[in-house]
């Protein structure tokens, strides 16, 4: 059935006005959209915001659109708006953000940005649902539905979004240093929201989590340096892609920078094309995904502000869970803590110590078994010397697989005891979340429920992978 315009909600009205002004913008900077060039549609989803749609079938790895490099938005494109310097060079998450931040559309309005404006009015006006938000907004005295659900996430996933936080502020302290020293009547459309403490801080989040990694940049190679951290981009059209962790999905054409691997010949590049999934065929009307990477559920949820739901949640087949607290307690806890504390840091094995679950296996990392053999192997050596703990050593530079059978059996006994601490804070915690009486959480936003049910879902993964290894390692696994 074709649509008639009262069965079409506002939204996809608005969409439709604001994507089809994207085109005529992305054709004055020379992009083809006719239906040979462009096979891709913005459509809203059920779950997901908006997301990229098949205009028509089309066969595996075919070209879905190539979007040249004046549309694209990063450090070399928005170089000449911003030729004053300030106190230190802007990076590229700072200058997009800063650009946006500047542009930001009010209510329902276009952008006024005369370089971007029809792009930028196609980013999403808000992102009140983001748990960075509500970091930002309780950290600031301002009100959040979400401020609330802080207290409910899991301990590991806290830590992560305080992380993410201070990269924030250490970008909004740049872009503030920026503008109060650069020149500013190129920035007169900024006063305004700078006078105001609080509507500055919130506009900057909303043009942060457009201009990092979270949300929508992408990777595009701009420096000599593959791992330089400019190497990034917002690109239209794109960035409409919802994500799929395991789903067939389209990908970017590698650039001759990248085959290469040096910085592209034009200092702009060339663009980029994306081409549909390489084993299957696309039907007119199914949605085109990406993925953003194989990130933990605690990563897309911090960073991208959703998780990935299991088809059957009795079973999590991909999980990861970050064990921090617990662990660091188990060691902080003995007389010889500040010791195995600095050897770890030392030989940088300290942090970053995660379950895994997958559909073949599941157990601790390598370098949480390395922190267990240590600790163990200190605590029943009852000494604290560096001579003492050469078997660990020898084990860490491969010279040896273990460090003696009484030190398995005892660090996989402080893993059980680990998991088991997991598992009973996870229990309670789910028991807690079980009703729709998430304490203090009753807001209107429309959001909400999703969130609690996504913040369950964290839970429910931690639990799961914590049962999976505690079994693995009581049955005496090999990890
Ligand atoms: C690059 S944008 C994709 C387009 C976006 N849906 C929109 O409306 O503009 C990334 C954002 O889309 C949402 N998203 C992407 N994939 C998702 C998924 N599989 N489930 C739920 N939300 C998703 C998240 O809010 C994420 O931060």
């Amino acid at each position: 059935m074709v649509p008639t315009t009262a069965s079409i909600s506002i939204a996809q009205l608005s969409l439709n006005y604001r994507w089809s002004k994207l085109l005529v913008w992305l054709r004055t900077h020379g992009m083809k959209t006719g239906v040979d060039d462009l096979l891709v549609e913005c459509k809203e989803t059920p779950t997901a915001g908006n997301g990229l749609f098949a205009r028509k079938s089309c066969l595996p790895s075919s070209l879905l659109f190539a979007v040249p490099p004046q549309g694209l938005m990063n450090i070399r494109t928005l170089r000449s708006l911003y030729p004053t310097s300030g106190p230190t060079p802007l990076t590229a998450v700072q200058m997009i953000s800063l650009h946006l931040y500047l542009n930001r559309p009010r209510g329902s309005e276009d952008s006024p940005d005369p370089h971007y404006g029809p792009y930028i009015s196609t980013l999403p006006r808000e992102f009140d649902s983001h748990p960075l938000t509500w970091l930002v907004r309780s950290k600031t005295g301002m009100e959040s539905g979400g401020i609330p659900l802080l207290d409910h996430l899991p301990p590991s996933v806290l830590a992560s979004l305080v992380k993410l936080h201070d990269r924030f502020r250490q970008d909004w302290a740049a872009v503030r240093a920026y503008l109060q020293t650069a020149n500013s009547c190129v920035f007169s459309t900024s006063d305004a929201h700078l006078d105001d403490v609080h509507g500055s801080t919130s506009n900057y989040v909303w043009a942060w989590l457009n201009g990092t990694f979270n949300t929508r940049c992408i990777y595009y190679r701009l420096k000599s340096s593959k791992e330089d951290p400019n190497n990034l981009t917002l690109c239209p059209i794109l960035d409409f892609a919802n994500h799929t962790a395991k789903g067939s999905h389209m990908t970017p054409v590698p650039s001759e920078a990248d085959i290469w691997n040096t910085a592209p010949v034009k200092p702009i590049g060339k663009g980029f094309k994306f081409v549909s999934p390489a084993d299957t065929a696309v039907q007119e009307g199914e949605e085109i995904f990406l993925t953003y990477g194989s990130h933990p559920n605690r990563t897309l949820f911090v960073e991208y502000g959703f998780v990935n739901k299991s088809s059957d949640e009795a079973e999590i087949t991909d999980g990861e869970v970050d064990m921090q607290d617990l662990v660091e307690s188990l060691i902080l806890d003995q007389k010889s803590s500040v010791f195995v504390k600095s050897v770890l840091e030392d030989e940088g094995y300290w942090g970053d110590w995660t379950l895994y679950h997958s559909a073949e296996s599941a157990g601790p990392s390598w370098r949480l078994t390395t922190a267990l053999r240590l600790h163990c192997l200190v605590v029943s050596n009852n000494a604290i010397h560096d001579n003492t703990i050469q078997p660990w050593r020898d084990v860490v530079g491969g010279k040896r697989g273990t460090i003696s059978d009484e030190n398995e059996i005892a660090w996989r006994q402080s893993l059980i005891t680990v998991c088991a601490a997991l598992i009973t804070r996870a229990q309670a915690s789910l028991r807690g979340l079980k009703d729709d009486d998430f304490e203090g959480c009753s807001g209107s936003d429309d959001w909400l429920p999703w969130m609690r049910e996504n913040i369950r879902i964290l839970w429910r993964e931690e639990l799961l992978v914590a049962e999976a290894v505690k079994q693995c390692t009581l049955r005496g696994d090999d990890f």
